[in-house]
C-alpha cells in the first residue's frame, strides 16, 4: 500500500489478565489521549475507531495447573480475535492497543482468520514463549506464541475457553528483535525450533539497520506475507518506557525503536500491528506514563508511514502569491 493509502482500523483492547499487574487495563484510553488517531490523520492515513471491546468478568478463574486466569483470557481472546478479523475484512491494517501480551493470541489468530498465512515480527525484551506447562510463572502473557504455532501443538494441553484457537503460524515465518530475558524452556524451544532471533546482542553486534535488512530478506526470501507487527512497549529500554509491567535493562533506543517499526512500513506488507504492555500504574512520575505513551504513539506513526525526514502528501503544492 503506498504511503499515502493506508488505513488504520483501532481497537482498543482494555485487559490485564495476563499478567498480575493492575494498570495495563489503561493503555488504550492513554494512548488514544495522547493524539494517536488525530496524528494518523494529520499524516493522511485514513481511520477507523472500532472503539475499546468490552471484556466479560469471569467469575472463580481458578488456576489450571500453574496456568492463572485461564477462562479470562481464552474468553477475551476469543472476541479479539473476531474483532481483528472484522477489521481486516473491512479493508484495514489493524492497530490492536492492548493491555498486556496474551491478547497477541486473539490479535494473531483473528488476522490469520481473515489472510491466511503470514509472518510474525516481534518485538520485545521476552519471547513470550513458554508453554502451559514450562511456564514457571502461570501468566499467559508470558506464552502467547506457543498457543499459536503449528510446530508447538502436541505441547499444549486442554485449557476453559481456549480449544477455539487454531494454531496458524509456522516457526519459520517467526522473527524476534528486541530478546534479553529468556527462560530456558524458551531458549530451549527457540533453538529447537530453528526461530530467528535477533537478541540485542545481535542487535549490539550487527546494528540495527543490519539486523532489518536481515529481518526483511528472512520474511521475503520465500513467498512475501502479509507482516503482523507485536510490539511490547518492553522492547525499548526502561529509560524511555519504564511504565510496563516487566522492564528489563540494556533495551533498544528510541531511536533503534523507531527505525524497526520505519523499515517494517517500508516493506508494504504490514497488515496488522500490536502496542501492548504499557502501564500507566508502573511508572513512578507522570513524566515516566507520558514517555512511555509517547514512544507507543510514536512507534505507531512510523508503522503508517511517518519519515523523521518529514513526509508530504502527493498533492500538495506550495501556495501561490
Ligand atoms: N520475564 C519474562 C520471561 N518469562 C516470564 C513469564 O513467562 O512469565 C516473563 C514474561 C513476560 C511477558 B511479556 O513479554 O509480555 O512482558
Ligand atoms: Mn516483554
Ligand atoms: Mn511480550
Ligand atoms: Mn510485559
Amino acid at each position: 500500500r503506498s504511503l499515502h493509502h493506508r488505513s488504520a482500523g483501532i481497537i482498543g483492547a482494555p485487559f490485564c489478565r495476563g499478567q498480575p499487574r493492575d494498570g495495563v487495563e489503561r493503555g488504550p484510553d492513554l494512548i488514544r489521549a495522547a493524539g494517536l488517531l488525530q496524528k494518523l490523520h494529520e499524516q493522511s492515513c485514513a481511520v477507523k475507531d472500532y472503539g475499546n471491546l468490552a471484556f466479560e468478568d469471569v467469575a472463580d478463574d481458578e488456576p489450571v495447573g500453574r496456568v492463572k486466569r485461564a477462562r479470562a483470557v481464552g474468553s477475551a481472546n476469543r472476541r479479539l480475535s473476531e474483532a481483528v478479523r472484522a477489521v481486516k475484512q473491512d479493508g484495514h491494517t489493524s492497530v490492536m492497543l492492548g493491555g498486556d501480551h496474551s491478547l497477541a493470541i486473539g490479535s494473531i489468530h483473528g488476522h490469520s482468520a481473515a489472510v491466511g498465512d503470514l509472518s510474525v515480527v516481534w518485538v520485545d525484551a521476552h519471547a513470550d514463549i513458554n508453554t502451559p506447562l514450562s511456564s514457571d510463572t502461570g501468566n499467559i502473557h508470558g506464552q502467547p506464541v506457543s498457543y499459536l504455532l503449528h510446530e508447538l501443538h502436541a505441547k499444549i494441553p486442554v485449557l476453559p475457553n481456549f480449544s477455539w484457537i487454531k494454531p496458524c503460524v509456522s516457526a519459520k515465518d517467526l522473527v524476534y528483535i528486541g530478546l534479553r530475558d529468556v527462560d530456558p524452556a524458551e531458549h530451549y524451544i527457540l533453538k529447537l525450533l530453528g526461530v530467528k532471533v535477533f537478541s540485542m546482542s545481535e542487535v549490539d553486534q550487527l546494528g540495527v539497520a543490519r539486523v532489518m535488512e536481515e529481518t526483511c530478506d528472512y520474511l521475503s526470501a520465500k513467498v512475501k506475507k502479509p507482516i503482523h507487527l507485536s510490539y511490547d512497549i518492553d522492547a525499548i529500554d526502561p529509560s524511555v518506557t519504564p511504565a510496563t509491567g516487566t522492564p528489563v535493562s540494556g533495551g533498544l533506543t528510541y531511536r533503534e525503536g523507531l527505525y524497526i517499526a520505519e523499515q517494517v512500513a517500508q516493506t508494504g506488507l504490514l497488515s496488522a500491528v500490536d502496542m501492548v504492555e504499557v502501564n500507566p500504574l508502573r511508572g513512578e512520575t507522570d513524566q515516566d506514563v507520558r514517555s512511555t505513551v509517547n514512544m507507543a504513539v510514536d512507534l505507531l506513526l512510523a508503522c503508517f508511514g511517518r519519515l523523521r525526514e518529514g513526509n508530504h502528501s502527493p498533492d500538495y503544492r506550495l501556495p501561490e502569491p
